[in-house]
């Protein structure tokens, strides 16, 4: 295999094009070759296709992976790029996270119409998100908003503030950032409040499991501290049994081989939060964020299921 055989999978939303973009450059630097040597794969995943409905809803795990598994596994493909932030706990025994991009900033950002803070949006105003976790932590903050269901990608959200059908919305900053449009955000929520998905930020790359050029080829751009951080979130989200029907954050940082952790897990409606940190060696990632875990499972009253 050289370089230049290589072929990227991606989704096709402008979000993941831009990122699949971003790999394609770094690789293309890395190993001294021209970009459009590298190919680009298009692939459309059922979530692209759900545009309705909560993808909460919508059952089964891996809605933006699972197309984008087959054409790895089939060699159709040799590296998927992906938001960490949509990646399922749990991949098919054949395919594994090569690594990440070193991470964006975590942070949400707000975009209010007319430049409206949170503080400053009137009772009953609405906020559109399809997060739950986003819901829940507007709730926490302001329990006399509304939150409505609001999908699509991230220029349809943004249309949709302007237009007036909400009143504001809150997005990634590093998607914004990355689409060009970090200028839209009104405001950047505080981490306190606002702790992110677990993997927010972070862009992962999939390939296969046995594929050792693949992934010697990727070794380069990839960041470790992204990586150990990620290892904590992901296990701290696999603990909780990775629903995406309950309110989750979680945020881990390294600095010097160190690694910090908060999680958090709301009630829908913002009503009760349960919490958790851990400080401990970054080699000990996924154990710190599986204990943070556990911990939450054994303070919720009635379990994870109380919780839905
Ligand atoms: N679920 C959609 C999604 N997946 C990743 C990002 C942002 C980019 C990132 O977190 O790296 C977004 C959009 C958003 O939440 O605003």
């Amino acid at each position: 295999m050289t370089i230049e055989s290589l072929r990227i999978g991606t989704r096709g939303s402008p979000l993941a094009l831009a990122q699949t973009h971003m790999v394609r450059a770094l690789l293309a630097k890395a190993h001294g070759v021209a970009e459009d040597h590298i190919a680009i794969e298009i692939i459309k995943t059922t979530g692209d296709m759900i545009q309705d409905r909560p993808l909460s809803e919508s059952g089964g795990k891996g809605l933006f992976t699972k197309e984008l598994d087959v054409a790895l596994i089939a060699g159709t493909i040799d590296l998927a790029v992906h938001s960490s932030k949509d990646l399922p706990t749990h991949l098919p025994s054949e395919i594994v996270i090569a690594g990440y991009l070193p991470r964006e900033d975590v942070r949400d950002a707000w975009i209010g119409r007319n430049g409206a803070t949170i503080d400053a949006l009137p009772p009953g105003a609405v906020v559109g998100t399809a997060s739950l976790r986003r819901a829940a932590q507007v709730k926490r903050r302001r329990p006399d908003l509304q939150t409505t269901l609001l999908r699509g990608n991230v220029h349809t959200r943004l249309a949709k503030v302007e237009s007036g059908e909400v009143d504001a919305t809150l997005l990634a900053l590093a998607g914004l950032k990355r689409l060009g449009l970090a200028d839209r955000a009104t405001a950047l929520l505080p981490l306190q409040d606002f702790p992110p998905a677990v993997g927010q930020g972070a862009i992962g790359i999939t390939a296969r499991a046995k594929d050792p050029k693949t992934r010697a080829a990727l070794a380069p751009i990839l960041d470790e501290a992204t990586a150990l951080a990620l290892a904590a979130e992901r296990a701290f989200l696999a603990a909780l049994d990775g629903s995406c029907r309950t309110p989750i954050a979680g945020h881990a940082t390294v600095e010097n081989g160190e690694l910090s952790f908060y999680g958090e897990v709301l009630k829908s409606d913002g009503s009760e939060v349960w919490t958790t940190r851990r400080k401990g060696r970054a080699i000990d990632a996924a154990m710190l964020g599986a204990d943070a875990g556990n911990e939450i499972v054994l303070k919720l009253p009635h379990g994870l299921a109380g919780l839905m």
